[in-house]
């Protein structure tokens, strides 16, 4: 089955609140690791494969204060059977300024039961009765 693999790639921009804070000023580290982990997760849409995060290693090289944008980019490095390898990049002060966080992450490809089985059922049951949400999972479980 041919798969997009290299060159699948996003760019992204988070702003940092004031309600991101960690330190005094500063951006939390948890914050930034969900702005990797969300753009990351996003090249999963490229591949048309649903998946969740394994593994995310991140590296925090600079502090982010608030109100910087965050500039990210990512990229899927290899998939091999389901799994998704990919990395992702952060700078501050421009889409070229230095990187302030970096990360690397698998996903792994999951049925929709994986969300069936384990979400709540209150909001399993408003997805499913989403006739967009519903569409989409489908489209990936037909042609995937
Ligand atoms: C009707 C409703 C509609 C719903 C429509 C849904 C729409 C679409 C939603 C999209 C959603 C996006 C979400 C955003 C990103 C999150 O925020 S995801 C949330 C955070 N992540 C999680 O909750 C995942 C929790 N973990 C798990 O559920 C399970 O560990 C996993 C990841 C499914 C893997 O379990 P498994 O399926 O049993 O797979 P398993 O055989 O253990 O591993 C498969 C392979 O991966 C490797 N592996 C697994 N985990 C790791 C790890 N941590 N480190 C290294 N290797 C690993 C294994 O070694 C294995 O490798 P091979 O032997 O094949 O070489």
């Amino acid at each position: 089955m041919a798969r997009a693999g290299e060159g699948v790639s996003v760019t992204a921009e988070f702003t940092v609140q004031p309600a991101h804070q960690g330190a005094p000023g500063l951006a939390h580290g948890g914050v930034l690791a969900t702005a990797l982990d969300e753009t990351l997760g996003s090249l999963n849409w490229l591949l048309r494969t649903i998946a969740v995060t394994g593994r995310l290693e991140t590296d925090f090289v600079r502090p982010v204060p608030v109100d910087t944008v965050l500039h990210l980019d990512a990229r899927i490095t290899a998939v091999h059977g389901r799994k998704i390898y990919s990395t992702a990049t952060g700078r501050i002060g421009g889409p070229e300024g230095p990187v302030a966080v970096r990360a690397d992450a698998l996903f792994i490809e999951v049925k929709v039961d994986h969300f069936i089985d384990n979400g709540r059922p209150a909001e399993i049951r408003a997805a499913m009765s989403d006739p967009d949400q519903v569409r989409r999972a489908r489209a990936f479980e037909v042609n995937p």
